[in-house]
């Protein structure tokens, strides 16, 4: 094999932006077509051991679930002197995680995320897949430049605008790290971050998965709502999975109180589904209000 490594060849490393068990992330450059892109090398996983499906759970999971706004995308994977490499789309604006970790988030920004989570979320489930660890820490953000043209009605044109207000800066939330993604139909879970998870996986009970992608989210809104730090187990982690709301200290709308309780609802059938989210008056663009 070359004993240059196809990774150095092809990628000139920046930075690193995350660390843990599971491997080490870089923000890299690719030297051909000069694009930022976040590079995570794992040690390669024994063949056979569950460490390898997993590993091979993502890249299945990426290629799978093509191009979404609001899915980080997947470029390329491979195997080199031991580790697993998988190259995806950089999101330059941090984690979730991080962005709470400095101060809660407003409500508008709060119901942007849950409109762009739930997006994401409702495609991946469309495409048959659950994603099975969603948290803070696994949604990444964008701040990317979107053209708004401004509509004029009455001289039945585009008004001139000068072109970088044309051009807003806006925040796009992306679900990333798909490495307990599995099947609805005939599901191998692999148990995400227990703090985000419901009492009827811990049971085994797999009849309503999609819906523990929905307590997952739920429980993330709680966070970022200041409801933190999450209980891991013992009597706070049972309150919770008994719909239990723990105080917030972000002050909440009454709407969205009521959607955060449906969605960590203790019965699966009894939470919205992504699209119910989507389409509660709590995402509603408060018109006149
Ligand atoms: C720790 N960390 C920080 C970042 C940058 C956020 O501004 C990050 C990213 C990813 C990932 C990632 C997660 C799971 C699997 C593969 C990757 Cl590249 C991890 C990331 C990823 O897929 N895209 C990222 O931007």
């Amino acid at each position: 094999e070359s004993n240059i490594s196809r990774y150095h060849q092809e990628f000139l490393e920046l930075e690193l932006i995350g660390k843990g068990q599971f491997g080490s992330v870089y923000k890299c450059v690719n030297r051909l077509d000069g694009c930022v892109y976040a590079v995570k090398k794992s040690t390669k996983p024994v063949a056979g051991s569950a460490f390898e499906k997993t590993a091979l759970n993502e890249v299945y999971a990426h290629a799978v679930l093509g191009k979404h706004q609001h899915v980080v995308r997947y470029y390329s994977a491979w195997a080199e002197d031991n580790h697993m490499i998988i190259q995806n789309e950089y999101c330059n604006c941090g984690s979730l995680a991080d962005k709470i970790a400095k101060e809660p988030l407003s409500q508008q920004e709060l119901r942007t995320m849950l409109l762009h989570v739930a997006e994401g979320l409702r495609y991946i489930h469309s495409e048959g897949l659950v994603h099975m660890d969603i948290k803070p820490a696994n949604i990444f953000i964008s701040r990317e430049k979107k053209v708004r043209l401004n509509y004029d009605s009455h001289d039945d044109g585009f008004e001139e605008l000068d072109e970088n207000s044309m051009l807003e800066e806006e925040l796009t939330y992306k679900i990333g790290d798909l490495g307990h993604v599995t099947s609805i139909q005939n599901p191998q879970v692999e148990e995400g971050d227990c703090r985000y998870l419901p009492a009827e996986i811990l049971q085994d009970d797999y009849t309503h998965l999609p819906k523990a992608d929905v307590f997952a989210l739920g429980v993330t809104v709680i966070e970022c709502l200041g409801g933190g730090p999450l209980p891991k187990n013992g009597e706070a982690w049972h309150a919770l999975r008994r719909g239990e709301m723990p105080a917030l200290r972000q002050k909440v709308g009454r709407d969205l109180l009521e959607l955060v309780k449906q969605m960590i609802h203790p019965e699966p059938a009894k939470r919205p589904s992504p699209a119910q989210i989507l389409q509660n008056r709590a995402l509603s663009p408060d018109i006149g209000k």
